[in-house]
């Protein structure tokens, strides 16, 4: 697994901005690469604030959007058309702005889908969604992600992996249906930290003093049934991108660059 890179900005726009400009950079080299990228969106304040970035970005043209294949780290068990939904507003803030291939923008199925008001159904599609589009190349049956942006809660839940919740403890399964989640909505469908840890990159991006704690205490080597967040971790690459008041318990090896 990658050792922890950790990159301090200014502010929470700065954080935002850089991290589109990375997610640029890093898409336009793997589809050199290899033709085709794999990208995990996550919800929450600064992923869709970079995802918004990305859309104000001329750069963004720089990349194929018709060779990208997009996956959702977690969703909100809600209607379709709710707000509450890491889907449309990743659509609102990017998606519907760029030429994605829409077979390839494979999102979690809402509360008033094709699985009724069942989450185990969902996540279990969800699951076959993952196994249909693992390669060989993937050892699994789990694509092995480019990139996984995740954020996080200020209790150190990423995706949808609460603090001593089940889907801590789970092993098994790549995605599960979550109940009971501390945060409103309380239903939702998740990856498990092992299929996150199938990424080859994982950034986590979050900013504000709210996270400094869980900041703090992922990065000094605390459990991940207690703090999700501390296990996820991607393959070649961990790279935390935080803003100043998210880095602000941190020690001091960890506090520059600040840029
Ligand atoms: O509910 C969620 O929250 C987290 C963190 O969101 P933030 O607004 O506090 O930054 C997010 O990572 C997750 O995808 C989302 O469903």
């Amino acid at each position: 697994m990658s050792k922890t890179e950790v990159v301090v900005y200014a502010n929470t726009e700065l954080l935002a901005a850089a991290a589109a400009a990375r997610l640029v950079t890093k898409l336009v080299d793997v589809q050199a690469a290899k033709g085709s990228a794999s990208l995990v969106l996550t919800g929450g304040g600064t992923g869709i604030a970079v995802l918004e970035q990305l859309r104000d970005s001329p750069a963004r043209d720089a990349v194929d959007w018709s060779r990208l294949d997009v996956y959702w780290g977690d969703e909100r068990f809600v209607p379709a058309d709710s707000d509450d939904r890491n889907e449309k507003q990743a659509r609102e803030a990017l998606l519907d702005h760029v030429p994605l291939d829409p077979a390839r923008v494979h999102a979690m199925a809402p509360s008033d889908g094709e699985f009724g008001d069942d989450p185990e159904a969902a996540a279990a599609a969800y699951a076959e969604v993952l196994a249909k589009n693992a390669k060989p190349e993937d050892h699994g049956d789990v694509p092995s992600f480019d990139i996984t942006l995740l954020g996080l809660g200020g209790e150190g839940h990423t995706a949808s992996v609460f603090p001593e919740s089940p889907a801590a403890y789970e092993a098994e399964r790549t995605v599960v249906a979550v109940r009971n989640c501390p945060k409103p909505p309380p239903t939702r469908v998740s990856l498990t930290l092992p299929t996150i840890r199938r990424s080859h990159d994982v950034w986590l991006m979050t900013g504000g003093e709210a996270k400094a704690d869980a900041v703090a205490l992922a990065l000094s080597g605390a459990g991940e049934v207690q703090l999700p967040v501390a296990g996820a971790r991607g393959q070649r690459r961990t790279l935390w991108l935080l803003d100043r008041a998210a880095a602000g318990k941190l020690t001091k090896v960890y506090r520059p660059p600040i840029s």
